[in-house]
């Protein structure tokens, strides 16, 4: 099969329990939860993203042919420094659209760490590393379990006390960002205090000017 990848970049996870290591960052093209047009977005089942994954024109994006080709890619992405800790964080858009078995293995097979960013509206592949859900008000999550559940807040419609329920090993709790980001953060701060089990992360490579 091949892929089709808005971009492909080098930079450190800025986000929940792994935030502050560096990554290559593989995003895939498209979404089941929006088109990516603006022209739809008030239609949309997801409202706040803030990510552009639309189209293959974005710096090291593209079709790759096979899983060999995109793996070799994120290989040389990583580039010359330890081999060791290669670690790639799969997103987009809905990266579940496009991961399959082959791309698992050639990344494994390239010495990488999987991790996967994912509405959990398509069961995981088993083979990811670290998954982190992070669950859309209106949607159906069928992925509840994985390493880390990343709740962007405020969401109208979603039911805590059932998302405690979920097989999860970290709860987070992440402030949107929108026109109304400083009210988010104060809702945000207000959720962790409120509710022990989970943690506040900031999207901290917006903060730093990293990608
Ligand atoms: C762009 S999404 C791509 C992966 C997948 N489609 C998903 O939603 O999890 C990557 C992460 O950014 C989060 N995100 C998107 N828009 C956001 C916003 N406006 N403020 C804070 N986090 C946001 C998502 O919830 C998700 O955790
Ligand atoms: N640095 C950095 N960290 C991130 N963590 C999750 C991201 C995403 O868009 O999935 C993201 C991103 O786009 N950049
Ligand atoms: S599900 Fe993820 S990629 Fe899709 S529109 Fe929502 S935040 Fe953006
Ligand atoms: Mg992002």
């Amino acid at each position: 099969m091949s892929y089709a990848v808005k971009e492909m970049f080098l930079t450190l996870q800025g986000e929940g329990v792994h935030a502050g290591r560096r990554a290559v960052f593989v995003r895939f093209a498209g979404c089941n939860l929006w088109t990516g047009r603006e022209a739809d977005r008030a239609s949309a089942i997801c409202r706040f993203c803030d990510t552009d994954f639309v189209g293959m024109d974005g710096p090291g994006g593209g079709r790759f042919a096979d899983a060999t080709a995109l793996a070799g890619a994120a290989a040389v992405t990583w580039g010359d420094a330890a081999r060791g800790e290669r670690f790639v964080v799969l997103t987009g858009g809905e990266p579940m659209l496009q991961i399959d078995d082959a791309l698992i293995d050639a990344l494994h097979d390239q010495g990488f760490a999987i991790a996967m960013e994912s509405n959990g509206t398509i069961a995981a592949h088993p083979g990811i590393d670290w998954v982190c859900i992070s669950p859309k008000a209106g949607s159906e999550v069928v992925q509840r379990r994985g390493d880390e559940l990343k709740l962007v807040w405020p969401q109208d419609h979603i039911d805590i006390d059932s998302l405690e329920h979920w097989d999860f090993a970290n709860f987070l709790v992440q402030p949107m960002d929108s026109a109304a980001r400083e009210e988010n953060l104060r809702a945000a701060i207000a959720f962790a205090m409120a509710r022990p089990r989970w943690r506040l992360t900031l999207q901290t490579h917006k903060m730093l000017g990293l990608p």
